[in-house]
């Protein structure tokens, strides 16, 4: 029997385009709070996100390196995730999860065999870890980039820890990334996109057709 990776679909803005994601069959779906981000939606229309997906689809709201003001706000929109994508210690995070009380998904950048030995340290404060490409120097972000990493990096990491894979992925190349890598989950939000922070509903049912076949293969 096959195992099906979880697929998140991250940076939805809009009730039509979680509609699509939803329909299409996504497992979780991310929404952006991050001012400088293309896909940044606010806390009044997060809020209406999380109650159209409720029950429907797990959902994940993602920060960058958020103040306990922040935690809490959002927190209480009652989001199933938190995703922390910034520069987050493993003592911030467990701090953010301490005071989010719901589950905590770490994202680390890989741009190196090096960026993998901070892995463990996340381990015990994070309830799931997130493997994305380290944006490039002057990058206006931490993530969402569109850009992938070398792959063949995680043969360095330790088999056991089951993590998710982001950084470019796109209907094309998902179903490689899912039969070399064998992520726990991957999550995607440039590579079903017309343009930074339009999402096509086309490309996100290609986009996981593809990762189902791949799974099943
Ligand atoms: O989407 C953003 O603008 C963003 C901003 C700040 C941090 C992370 C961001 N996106 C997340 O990055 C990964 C990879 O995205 P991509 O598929 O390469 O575009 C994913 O989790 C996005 O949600």
């Amino acid at each position: 029997m096959s195992t099906q990776p979880i697929i998140k679909i991250c940076g939805i803005k809009t009730p039509a385009i979680l509609e699509a994601a939803i329909d299409a069959g996504a497992d979780m779906v991310g929404f952006a709070h991050f001012p400088r981000s293309p896909r940044h939606v606010g806390v009044e229309a997060i809020g209406d996100l999380i109650s159209q997906a409720r029950g429907r689809v797990e959902t994940c709201v993602l920060l960058v390196n958020p103040d306990n003001s922040v935690v809490a706000e959002i927190a209480a929109l009652g989001p199933d995730w938190l995703q922390l994508h910034g520069p987050e210690t493993p003592h911030r995070v467990e701090a953010i999860r301490a005071e989010a009380g719901i589950p905590v998904m770490k994202a680390l950048p890989v741009g190196s065999a090096a960026d993998l030995a901070q892995v463990p340290a996340f381990l015990d404060v994070a309830d799931r870890i997130l493997l994305d490409a380290k944006p490039p120097k002057g990058a206006d972000r931490p993530g969402g980039l569109g850009v992938p990493f070398d792959w063949s990096l995680l043969k360095a990491l330790d088999p056991a820890i089951a993590f998710m894979l982001s950084g470019g992925l796109t209907p094309d190349t998902v179903a490689e990334a899912i039969q070399r890598v064998k992520p726990f989950g991957i999550d995607v939000s440039s590579g079903v996109e017309t343009a930074p922070g339009e999402k096509d509903e086309r490309l996100i049912a290609a986009f996981i057709r593809n990762a189902r076949m791949a799974a099943a293969a």
